[in-house]
């Protein structure tokens, strides 16, 4: 008999070359994640996120927020934000999240997806100020969503369902050589949120 399932995906890599993603399923009950859904829904500071498209300032309807241990300043799609301080829920998800990877985090990136029709488009989390080949830890709470992998140079692709409640873990090179984006749909019309650790290092 299996008593931890979701452990031994830690041994599978979904990616067949070039980096490492794990996908441990939940590893928070549903009435936890419920609750922390509901929490974050109300108590989280989300703000419109801002794109800078052919050097104007454009607000999307996806929220976005960012805490860390310190005030970081963190560059992301080309506009600046300042990390607020961990609030209770983040750091309760911060253990949960560290206890799995066996890996710490120093601060986190949230989304909120109203709706399908709100996504976020191909990219890799390499920005400047993240620690290099450092592991990124993904929570998805609410609506479950598609989540897709492209190599950056050849045909490779694969996707899968994030669950309520889920943990994914993207490590090593995968930001170098792989892209990753979450597909708008027309077949969900729940919110959905997604947190995001991560590791800030600079000097
Ligand atoms: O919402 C997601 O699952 C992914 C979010 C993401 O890729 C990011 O914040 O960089
Ligand atoms: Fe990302």
């Amino acid at each position: 008999m299996d008593l931890f399932p979701h452990l031994l995906s830690l041994d599978e890599n979904l990616l067949p070359k070039d980096g490492v993603v794990n996908y441990l399923g939940p590893v928070i009950e549903r009435a936890a994640a419920d609750h922390f859904f509901q929490r974050l829904r109300t108590g989280i500071d989300w703000q419109p996120d801002e794109a800078v498209i052919m050097g104007r300032h454009i607000a999307t309807r996806r929220h976005v927020a960012w805490y860390g241990d310190r005030p970081y300043a963190y560059t992301y799609s080309r506009v600046t934000k300042t990390a607020l301080g961990w609030t209770e829920d983040l750091l309760a998800l911060k253990a949960v999240v560290e206890e799995c990877s066996g890996e710490h985090f120093n601060s986190c990136l949230l989304n909120l997806y109203h709706d399908g029709s709100e996504g976020m488009a191909w990219h890799s989390d390499g920005e400047r100020d993240l620690k290099r080949h450092g592991t990124i830890a993904s929570v998805s709470l609410g609506a479950e969503r598609r989540f897709a992998f492209k190599h950056k140079r050849g045909p490779e692709r694969l996707s899968l369902n994030l669950a309520h409640g889920s943990l994914l873990l993207m490590k090593g090179e995968t930001q170098s050589h792989w892209l990753h984006r979450l597909p708008p749909t027309k077949t969900v019309s729940e919110p959905r949120i997604n947190l995001t650790f991560r590791t800030i290092d600079r000097a």
